[in-house]
């Protein structure tokens, strides 16, 4: 079989791989590109991000107009979860073009519908529906991602997963009465608030005692009490089992407090998070691989300095704009010659938990700081007093944000609330560059946008 010779291969074409891919073809390297999708984007456009969101942002105008309801925008607005999901697949569909378009446009580059596997250390297998290619690879980047983790519980196969709600023409059409959750992490938390926006009668099981395990519990108080109270949760559950109900639902068996019970919902979704995508061959070529992913440090590289592994696969921050930050850092030490010229900082991804309300947080967190022995001082900001929160009758939650107690340089923040997901990206670019307390405080930003919540937050110290 003839070997192809190749500048740069990587193994996917999401996140974590296209951007070096198009960064190294401008630069004149020949890349090929392995994804059995066929398409750029991996599962954050195939399953994930957008497609969650497109619902997410459909219920939340819904929600906003039931809260404006006694202010002018009264009359009932009908719910068509069928024509909300061919909204989710439309803008896949455009997406997918786009990428198609950018790829048709780009030179040096191809991609290839398959799957790969590493033979050797400058040696990659593809398997494609046409037979088996080889490539000889100067660079490699494995950027495989993530897949759902099903765990080893009788009846399992009875539930559904992220990749079947949001898939394109995912598996719900119609709108569930009884929807169980079973993970109270960010894909079961999300999820539960969207359904119970729409109407769905959600109840949420989650085996530890905090919501979104991992992170900061000061953060996740203060979300908890802003959910939707008709969202049933319950915490310290085991689930045991999941069974057909005589009329064709499901039946969730769990323990709790040493007590059984059994609950029936129309569908029940398994989201008990995700692991990392290891492609055949990584172990065999003395890749090191751990139970989050594969082990980098801050320039992407294993072991061996020419092999990359970026975003999901490595699990060190898997969330897909931090794969895209990890795949341009990948291309630039590629550049350099596998002398790394470039780093990721893993401490300052903003991270945004899609809630309704949402949460989001950057940086150095009080439970962090607590633990590394680091003193903080505190501006808050409430939203109560925020015009546009008011305006908008979304008074609830508010931004904190944490310096040093010493040189008061941000070192981090969260922000519950209204626009959560825009203003973390605001601190954590002003964390990210080192701004203190001072410089946020002299800064006005506009009014009445909730932005000038973070200026009003670092005031608050002086
Ligand atoms: C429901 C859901 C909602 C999410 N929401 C958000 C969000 O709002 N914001 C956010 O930042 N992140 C979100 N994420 C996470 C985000 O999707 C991931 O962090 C991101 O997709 C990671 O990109 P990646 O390139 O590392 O991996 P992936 O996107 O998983 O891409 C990996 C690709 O590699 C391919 N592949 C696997 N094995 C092989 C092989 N052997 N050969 C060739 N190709 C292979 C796969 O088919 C896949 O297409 C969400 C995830 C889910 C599931
Ligand atoms: N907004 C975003 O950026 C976003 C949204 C969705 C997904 N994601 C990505 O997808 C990943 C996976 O999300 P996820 O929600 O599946 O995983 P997760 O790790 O965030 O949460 C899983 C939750 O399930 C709980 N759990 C584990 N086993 C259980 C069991 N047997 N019964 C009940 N609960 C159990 C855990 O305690 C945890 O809280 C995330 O880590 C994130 O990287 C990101």
């Amino acid at each position: 079989m003839a070997i192809q010779h190749v500048d740069l291969l990587t193994i996917g074409a999401g996140g974590g791989a296209y951007p070096a891919a198009f960064r190294l073809a401008q630069a004149g390297r020949s890349v090929i590109m392995v994804d059995p999708k066929g398409a750029m984007s991996g599962n954050c456009l195939y399953e994930g991000c957008v497609p969650s969101k497109a619902i997410r942002e459909t219920a939340e105008i819904y929600q906003s107009q039931q809260r404006l309801a006694g202010h002018g925008l009264a009359g009932a607005i009908s719910i068509d979860f069928t024509k909300i999901t061919m909204h989710k697949d439309a803008v896949q569909a455009r997406r997918y073009e786009q990428h198609a378009a950018e790829l048709a446009a780009a030179r040096n580059i191809k991609l290839i519908q398959g799957t790969a596997r590493l033979l050797g250390l400058h040696e990659v297998a593809v398997n494609t529906t046409d037979g088996e290619q080889r490539f000889h690879c100067a660079q490699i980047i494995i950027a495989s991602g993530s897949d759902v983790f099903i765990p080893p519980i009788p009846g399992a196969e009875l539930c559904l997963t992220s990749h079947d709600l949001y898939k394109p023409d995912s598996v719900l059409k119609t709108l569930p009465e009884r929807l169980i959750v079973i993970g109270g992490g960010y894909i079961g938390l999300e999820t539960a608030t969207f359904f119970a926006a729409l109407g769905t009668r959600v109840t949420l099981l989650q085996k530890g005692e905090q919501l979104l395990s991992g992170m900061d519990p000061g953060m996740v108080t203060l979300l908890t009490p802003l959910l939707d109270p008709a969202i049933r949760i319950r915490t310290g559950v085991d689930v045991t089992a999941v069974t057909l109900t005589p009329e064709g639902g499901r039946r969730v068996h769990y323990t709790r407090a040493e007590e059984t019970d059994t609950l029936d919902g129309d569908v029940v979704l398994m989201a008990v998070g995700r692991r990392p995508v290891i492609p055949v061959g990584t172990t065999e070529i003395g890749i090191a691989v751990t139970e989050k992913g594969i082990d980098v440090g801050p320039s992407l590289q294993t072991v061996h300095p020419h092999i990359y592994a970026c975003g999901d696969v490595n699990g060190r921050v898997p969330l897909f704009h931090a794969a895209v930050r990890q795949s341009m850092v990948a291309a630039h030490n590629i550049l350099g010659g596998n002398i790394p010229l470039d780093y990721a900082d893993f401490n300052h991804v903003p991270t945004t938990v899609f809630t309704l309300p949402a949460a989001a947080y950057v940086g150095l967190t009080p439970a962090l700081a607590e633990a590394q022995g680091i003193k903080l001082q505190t501006g808050r900001y409430d939203f109560a007093e925020d015009s546009r929160a008011q305006i908008l009758e979304r008074m609830e939650g508010g931004i904190q944000l944490f310096f040093a107690a010493d040189s008061l340089r941000l070192l981090g923040g969260w922000v519950v609330g209204i626009d959560a997901g825009q203003l973390i990206g605001q601190i954590g670019t002003a964390a990210a560059h080192g701004l203190t307390a001072y410089d946020l405080a002299r800064f006005a930003d506009q009014h009445p946008m909730s932005a000038e919540g973070i200026g009003k937050a670092a005031r608050s110290l002086f």
